[in-house]
């Protein structure tokens, strides 16, 4: 059947292998990127303001590398920001879904054009992410969520109740009354931009708080949108002091929703600031919040040990371990533990590690001084615990770059905290169970970590992965089967996870868009009654 409105494909992944043409014009936008520093305003209703204070944004492998000055937003700033975006809301609202999409759909013709290399780019140099981990992100995702969104937002207005028999009965999918308040992580550059462009095309206006340290991609991001022709106001740009931002944003009674991704702690202190402030708002603010992981593998003696052992390294070292959704505590049965091990730690210590411009390297760096000492605390912690055995990697180096080496670390203690703690780091944690204590096994990675966004099992025996699929049912929201628990892909696996892993509406679905309206019921009658007495009083 012929659809009304555009159907989306995942846009395909460049490989940028030697000689093609992806790989050249890559080079050539790193080249010129690394050798300017860039100035970086708050964008409110369009105008370009440069606050009194600044940040430096720093290339996290060449950290004597400032890539662009981050000016912030003061509060004068951000209340005119707010302002800007209640005044923006109320042309824009009255746009067509159609014309909406339009701005979304232009925005992903760039970014798969001509604004491609540029965003990756800015991605590898100030997020330090390889050619490829850019590419999924920077590129492929965010494409995906600008094309998929206007999908799901057309089929969400499809969604239309019944008649009867003179009664005419609509759903108006209208936008929430007031701004929405976007605050992004540094991991993704597709997150950051999907937070504010998922409200924004439901008719919503956003307030984009972006992570410092992934602004000089999101600025790019946000001058993308304007170039598709996003109007003025719409989506501000307020990077700066987080909590001062929030402070305007969470006590505004035109608070109408937050989307958040970042911390768990971070996601607790506004719902808690929102609760605070509750009777101050017209409406109760929409609360959506993706936030931390402690990743899972979960190996049955029946799995595939090769396979297995790349999954390992591919979920927990991709992108430094940074990911949300990073392998980072591994259940492995003693009758594989000698050849998974002896896998791992040859494939680990072949990986190279250093400046994402080289394309040689599988790792960049983690992102700043904070990871930085986060990370190599828990490592040196583990070297000095006998209970826990630190099998490859473990050396932290920060003389150029935030360099630390992918580390096995394997625990004696199934609930250690390095099987419990979210480290957002390149660590994984192993704990080598009897291969008799596989139902045991189970219950321990349901209910060791307070987290449940990602997990995978690896199982030959379809007995076993239906086993594991029912006792880790609300342990993950993304669950893998045979397969990393990692890289999930808009339109094919909806992402997001329950309990101290956010509110699980699936960022890049219909589900999330949902969160973004708020409907509007209409009845019209055709011959209204003109008797107020109902057939069954006659005598
Ligand atoms: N579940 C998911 O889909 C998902 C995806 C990506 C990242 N994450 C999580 O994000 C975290 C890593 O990202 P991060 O380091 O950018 O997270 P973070 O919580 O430190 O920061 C996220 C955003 O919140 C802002 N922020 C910091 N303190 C704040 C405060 N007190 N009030 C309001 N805003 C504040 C930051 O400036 C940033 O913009 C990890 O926990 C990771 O698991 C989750
Ligand atoms: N959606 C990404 C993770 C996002 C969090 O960092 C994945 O599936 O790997």
């Amino acid at each position: 059947m012929n659809k009304t409105y555009p159907v989306a494909a995942n846009e395909p992944v460049l490989n940028y292998a030697p000689g093609s043409p992806e790989r050249e014009s890559l080079r050539n936008e790193l080249a010129a990127q690394k050798n300017v520093c860039r100035e970086i305003p708050a964008v409110v209703n369009g105008e370009r303001v440069f606050g009194a204070t600044a940040t430096a944004v720093r290339a996290p492998h060449e950290h004597d590398r400032v890539l662009a000055n981050l000016y912030h937003a003061d509060q004068k700033t951000v209340q005119a920001a707010v302002d800007g975006a209640l005044a923006a809301q109320r042309e824009w609202s009255s746009w067509s879904l159609q014309e909406r999409s339009a701005v979304f759909l232009k925005a992903a013709d760039l970014l798969a054009g001509p604004w491609r290399a540029r965003l990756n780019a800015a991605t590898m140099l100030g997020q330090s992410k390889t050619a490829y981990q850019a590419e999924i992100d920077s590129a492929c995702e965010l494409i995906d969520f600008l094309r998929f969104n206007v999908q799901f937002a057309h089929e969400i207005a499809q969604m239309q109740p019944q008649n009867s028999a003179g009664v005419r009965n609509r759903s108006e999918y209208r936008p929430l009354e007031g701004f929405v308040y976007a605050v992004t992580p540094f991991n993704f550059t597709a997150i950051g931009g999907n937070l504010a462009i998922a409200p924004a095309l439901m008719g919503n206006s956003v307030l984009w708080k972006p992570a410092a340290t992934a602004a000089l991609s999101n600025y790019m991001f946000m001058e993308l949108l304007e170039a598709a022709g996003l109007p003025k106001g719409v989506i501000n740009f307020v990077p700066g002091d987080a909590i001062e931002i929030s402070n305007i944003a969470l006590s505004h009674p035109e608070l109408a929703g937050v989307h958040f991704t970042g911390s768990t702690a971070v996601f607790d202190t506004m719902w808690s600031e929102v609760g605070r402030n509750v009777a101050r708002y017209r409406s109760y603010p929409r609360l959506v919040g993706e936030t931390g992981g402690k990743d899972f593998v979960l190996a049955h003696p029946s799995a595939d040990a090769e396979a297995l052992a790349v999954g390992l390294l591919r979920g927990a070292f991709e992108y430094q371990g940074q990911k949300c959704s990073a392998a980072s505590r591994a259940y492995i049965p003693a009758s594989l533990w000698p050849v998974v091990k002896a896998r791992l730690v040859a494939m680990v210590d072949t990986i190279k590690m250093g400046d994402v411009c080289d394309f040689s390297n599988f790792m960049g760096a983690v992102i700043d001084r904070r990871a930085f000492d986060r990370i190599r605390g828990y490592i040196y912690r583990a070297r000095e615990d006998a209970n826990a055995d630190v099998l490859v990697g473990g050396k932290c180096e920060d003389r150029t770059g935030y360099f630390i080496e992918p580390t096995v670390i394997e625990v004696k203690d199934p609930r250690h905290a390095l099987m419990q703690n979210e480290i957002f780091g390149p660590v994984l944690s192993v704990y080598v169970y009897q291969d008799a204590e596989w139902d045991e096994v189970l219950k321990l990675v349901d209910g060791t970590s307070p987290y449940a966004l990602t997990g995978a099992v690896f199982a030959t025996e379809r007995a076993a992965i239906l086993q594991a699929q029912q006792a880790l049912r609300f342990a993950a929201g993304n669950f893998y089967i045979n397969d990393k628990p990692t890289g999930a892909v808009v339109g094919q696996q909806p992402f997001g996870g329950a309990r101290r892993s956010g509110t699980n509406d699936k960022a890049g679905s219909a589900l999330n868009l949902l969160r973004w309206v708020s409907p509007r019921t209409v009845k019209e009658t055709s011959a209204p009654p003109t008797d107020y007495a109902y057939p069954y009083m006659g005598q």
